[in-house]
């Protein structure tokens, strides 16, 4: 019966090939893939190479297949040239089964909403660096946004302080970024295995030499700092991190193996893979949002004076009093998902949903650029409104759904509340001490701005001018003084 029924619709396809020659680059998918859904309807389908990929472009789709039908949905296709090159038992790319589950447990347990509060501590400390760093170099704001992320990710995952722009553990991110990015070029290897074993001066094979030359950088980023941690903890000077805990864990409980170390080593770099640009680029998005929208800035400045005061920098104490900030956060999560088409999750069996085939082994995706845009759920969803988030009569009482940022059902994101807090402390602290203006020019005319953005693995704007000054000459204070509290404490 499921046979004779068809598969969700789409635009036209050629014979045989089906929409291969029509397929999107991967930077204008999602708005491509938003422009289809409201010709062909919120679940439509396209044939690649008689490989069904649907793609689901409503709340109510994602929620019906992804998270209510979760066991069907939880595995995920194979990314051959992920797998080649090192990433093959990374969580985010393992096919559903017990050493996902496994895998998913080991990182979950420290990142569930009530543990990462551990974090805090590490969040605030590095946040004062990115404002101290801002304060000197504006200039720089993109790169101590990245620093920012990726120190925080550091620190939790192998204990490591982040101290300077020169640091070993922020090349091996940039090491594990690069070759994420790279990795995501359409291949041959897509289309069949047997491809690997042609020569690298094939045409088309430029993979063969990537995976000759990635493949060991990556393995020896995923592993040497944990090894560095192994000794660290033999010296008796290894600091508690993500790493640390399950090492002494393992030795305690007589399990540790070079097995159980490698376990250990690829769910901590998932902290890094999966957290320091995903938040980097948050940040940068809601700057360029303060940039964009003068009075949202003014009245979420205007929030953090009432509640903090401008004697201090705001912290997780002051969060429940900040509703508007909390709307700012959503907003910019809403109004430009730094993961617009999520990771594919893949049909473990046919389904049926309305009346419409899913056959096993479709790639399932959720287009969260059409979700968060979702005119039926968002007034004006083009437009960067926190106020919408407000209860009404305040505001529109309009919902974020999770999912939209953080994606769906079993393959949910494992660090989503890590992240939550990250991009909070963040940004309540940049409002409360900057002020973010246009640029000018070497004439002193104003720049307008013009923000674009560049979409592959994650989104996020192109590089753009902008103004970052203090607000006051006590605001800089306070951040002169929090930074040289804080590196106090990293010589001690
Ligand atoms: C703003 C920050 C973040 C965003 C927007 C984000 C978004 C996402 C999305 C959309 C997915 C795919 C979910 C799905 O398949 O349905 C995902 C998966 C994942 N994320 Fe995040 N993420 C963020 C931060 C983090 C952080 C801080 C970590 C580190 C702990 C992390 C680790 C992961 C991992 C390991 C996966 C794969 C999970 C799996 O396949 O089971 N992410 N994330």
């Amino acid at each position: 019966r499921r046979a004779r029924l068809p598969y969700p619709p789409g635009p036209p396809a050629d014979p045989l090939i089906g929409h291969i020659r029509i397929m999107p680059d991967n930077s204008i998918s999602p708005e491509v893939f938003h422009n289809w859904a409201k010709q062909h309807g919120d679940v439509m389908s396209l044939n690649i190479l008689g490989k069904r990929l649907v793609i689901l472009s409503s709340e109510e789709a994602a929620t019906d297949l992804l998270d209510k039908r979760s066991a069907n949905y939880a595995d995920r296709p194979s990314f051959p040239l992920y797998e080649k090159i090192g990433w093959k038992d990374a969580l985010g790319f393992l096919p559903y089964g017990p050493y996902f589950r496994k895998m998913r447990r080991m990182l979950q347990a420290p990142l569930e909403k009530e543990t990462v509060s551990a974090f805090r501590p590490i969040e605030e400390q590095e946040t004062c660096v990115m404002l101290y760093n801002f304060l000197h170099d504006p200039a720089g704001m993109d790169h101590h946004v990245h620093r920012y992320a990726t120190a925080i990710s550091m620190e939790i995952a192998y204990g490591h302080r982040v101290l300077s722009s020169d640091d070993e553990y922020l090349k091996i991110a940039k090491r594990i970024f690069d070759a994420l990015h790279d990795a995501s070029r359409p291949s041959l290897l897509d289309v069949s295995p047997i491809f690997e074993n042609l020569p690298a001066w094939f045409p088309g094979a430029w993979f063969v030499k990537f995976i000759q030359e990635t493949k060991p950088v990556i393995l020896h980023d995923i592993l040497h700092p944990v090894s560095m941690v192994q000794e660290q903890l033999a010296a008796g000077t290894a600091k508690l991190s993500f790493v640390s805990q399950y090492l002494e864990d393992l030795q305690r409980e007589g399990r540790l193996t070079s097995e159980s170390q490698y376990d250990v080593s690829m769910a901590a770099s998932q902290i890094i893979a999966g957290g320091s640009e995903t938040s980097w680029h948050t940040i940068t998005t809601f700057i360029a949002c303060m940039l964009t929208n003068p009075d949202v800035q003014r009245k979420a400045q205007a929030e953090i004076d009432r509640v903090v005061g401008n004697g201090r920098l705001p912290d997780f104490t002051d969060r429940d009093l900040l509703p508007y900030i909390e709307c700012v956060v959503k907003e910019t999560m809403r109004w430009q998902p730094v993961a617009p088409l999520g990771l594919p999750h893949s049909a473990t069996e046919d389904d049926v949903y309305r009346g419409m085939c899913i056959p096993k082994g479709a790639f399932v995706i959720a287009n969260a650029r059409s979700i968060t845009w979702d005119e039926r759920k968002f007034h004006e969803p083009r437009s960067f409104k926190p106020e919408r988030f407000m209860p009404k009569p305040e505001g529109a009482g309009e919902v974020l759904p999770q999912g939209g940022a953080f994606g769906w059902g079993r393959r949910v994101c494992p660090g989503r509340y890590l992240a939550d807090n990250m991009i909070w402390i963040g940004i309540v602290r940049i409002l409360a001490v900057f002020d973010i203006g246009k640029a000018k020019d070497a004439d002193g005319s104003i720049i307008e701005p013009r923000i674009e953005f560049i979409t592959s693995l994650s989104s996020h704007p192109k590089p753009f001018p902008c103004d970052l000054r203090p607000r006051s000459e006590k605001a800089a204070e306070l951040i002169r003084q929090a930074y040289d509290l804080h590196m106090a404490g990293a010589t001690t």
